[in-house]
């Protein structure tokens, strides 16, 4: 029997296989040739593109770093990625490039992605992932060099069962350096139980919707920020930083549109309680840049913007639009979970969060830094998408076995 992990919701997203690319080891080219005005070959073998403007020189194209043929690295033919280049006033030389700039101007330098993979991404899937497997995942995406990794839930098992190990993870991941891996906790019960275990930040999530406020944590909105000013004092006591969620941020599965002055309200209270971050969901991905924009403007008058995350679902594929014009905005948060795995058990409907992949794709389109290794990213995320070939029990055989000889060497 084969385990059924997490399905890949981002099929284009897939690491070179050895048949890619060996033909791009000894048969491709690895220097850019211009070919006509404002085009350019990056490989013998690949498709030729059009992305640059005609003042741009050869020199130019050698200072940016090709990846190998695009096809190979995301099957989207005709992209190419320019992991170094940002827009500046050095290569504003054309009116269109100036014209990018107004627009690309206020976009930050640096961006935290909170890869929320092993947590959101998870919950929803209905086969159990063996403990090992989640372990090895939030290992394999904190060597890609993502700065946050949300690890699990301290949920009840009966709403949430895929983390119910929630426990032994936590304690799994006790070696890790380099991410700080943050853990749900709904209540002071599941506070305290990811403390023993060994969890160094927390998460609470409220809702600014009354229905999913019910049907996600069973509780009305004025009994959640009851529940969680108690977790905040008790993690404050502990030196413990706890962000606060709000979901359906402009929608909800029940109610419809949610108005900007409900999350307000709700952000307000998580601020007022301590939160150290805020994150705003659009939990069904039903936000455009229409909606998405008016509710920041909002929350923005009582956040200050350091402390603001979105975390953009994908369900009419809009969560990249939403997420650009946030970083317009000046946000320099970002959730997103690794291949699109995700959804809300308690939210019907709900697609998968945007990809990590396409974030950090357009983040280095951007010239936006993220710290975060594409190709490493990618086989985290074949990881845990694929199939595995072995049976399961051999599978979480060979994990802990791995295990075992890097903690030996
Ligand atoms: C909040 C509760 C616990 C209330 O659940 P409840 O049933 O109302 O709780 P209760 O206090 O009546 O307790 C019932 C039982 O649960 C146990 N219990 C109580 N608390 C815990 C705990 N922490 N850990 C383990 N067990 C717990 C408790 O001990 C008791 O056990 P029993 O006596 O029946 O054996 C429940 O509704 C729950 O666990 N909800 C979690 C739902 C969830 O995880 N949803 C997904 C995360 S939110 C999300 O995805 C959105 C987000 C963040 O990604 C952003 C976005 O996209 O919008």
């Amino acid at each position: 029997m084969l385990i059924q992990k997490a399905v890949n919701k981002v099929s284009r997203w897939r690491p070179l296989g050895s048949k890619e690319f060996f033909p791009l080891l000894f048969f491709g080219k690895m220097e850019p040739e211009i070919l006509s005005k404002g085009s350019y070959a990056c490989f013998s073998n690949n498709k030729k593109g059009a992305f640059l403007s005609q003042s741009q020189t050869k020199h130019d194209l050698r200072n940016f770093s090709f990846y190998p043929a695009p096809e190979n690295v995301g099957n989207i033919n005709g992209a190419f990625y320019m992991p170094h280049h940002r827009y500046s006033s050095q290569h504003s030389l054309s009116p269109e490039r100036n014209i990018n700039h107004k627009l690309l101007g206020s976009i930050p330098e640096s961006v935290t992605i909170v890869e929320v993979s092993p947590r959101d991404g998870l919950q929803n899937e209905k086969e159990i992932v063996p403990t090992a497997v989640k372990v090895e995942l939030i290992k394999m995406l904190v060597s890609s060099g993502l700065p946050v990794v949300e690890a699990t839930s301290f949920v009840s098992p009966k709403w949430v069962p895929q983390l119910a190990d929630a426990k032994d993870v936590v304690s799994a991941i006790q070696g890790i350096v380099g991410s700080r891996c943050p853990v749900l906790t709904p209540n002071l019960k599941g506070f305290e139980a990811a403390v023993s275990a060994g969890a160094k930040e927390v998460a609470i999530f409220a809702a600014a919707s009354e229905s999913f406020s019910q049907s996600n944590i069973n509780c009305s909105i004025k009994d959640s920020l009851a529940r969680y000013r108690d977790v905040a004092l008790a993690a404050s006591n502990l030196s413990i930083p706890v962000r606060g969620y709000i979901s359906c941020v402009v929608g909800c599965p029940v109610e419809g549109a949610v108005p900007p002055s409900q999350v307000v309200y709700v952000a307000q209270e998580l601020l007022n309680m301590g939160c150290t971050e805020i994150s705003l969901g659009d939990t069904i991905g039903v936000g455009t840049p229409g909606t998405v924009i008016p509710m920041l403007e909002a929350v923005l008058e009582v956040v200050p913007i350091e402390k603001l995350a979105v975390h953009f679902h994908d369900t009419y594929g809009q969560a990249l639009s939403n997420i650009l014009i946030s970083l317009q905005m000046g946000i320099r948060t970002i959730d997103s979970s690794v291949s699109g795995l995700g959804g809300c058990p308690y939210a019907k409907g709900a697609s998968g969060n945007v990809a990590t992949e396409d974030v950090v794709y357009m983040l280095n389109g951007l010239g936006v830094k993220t710290n975060v290794d594409l190709r490493k990213l990618m086989l985290a995320g074949e990881f845990i998408s694929k199939p595995p070939l072995l049976p399961p029990s051999f599978e979480v055989f060979l994990l802990n076995a791995m295990a075992l000889l890097r903690t030996r060497w």
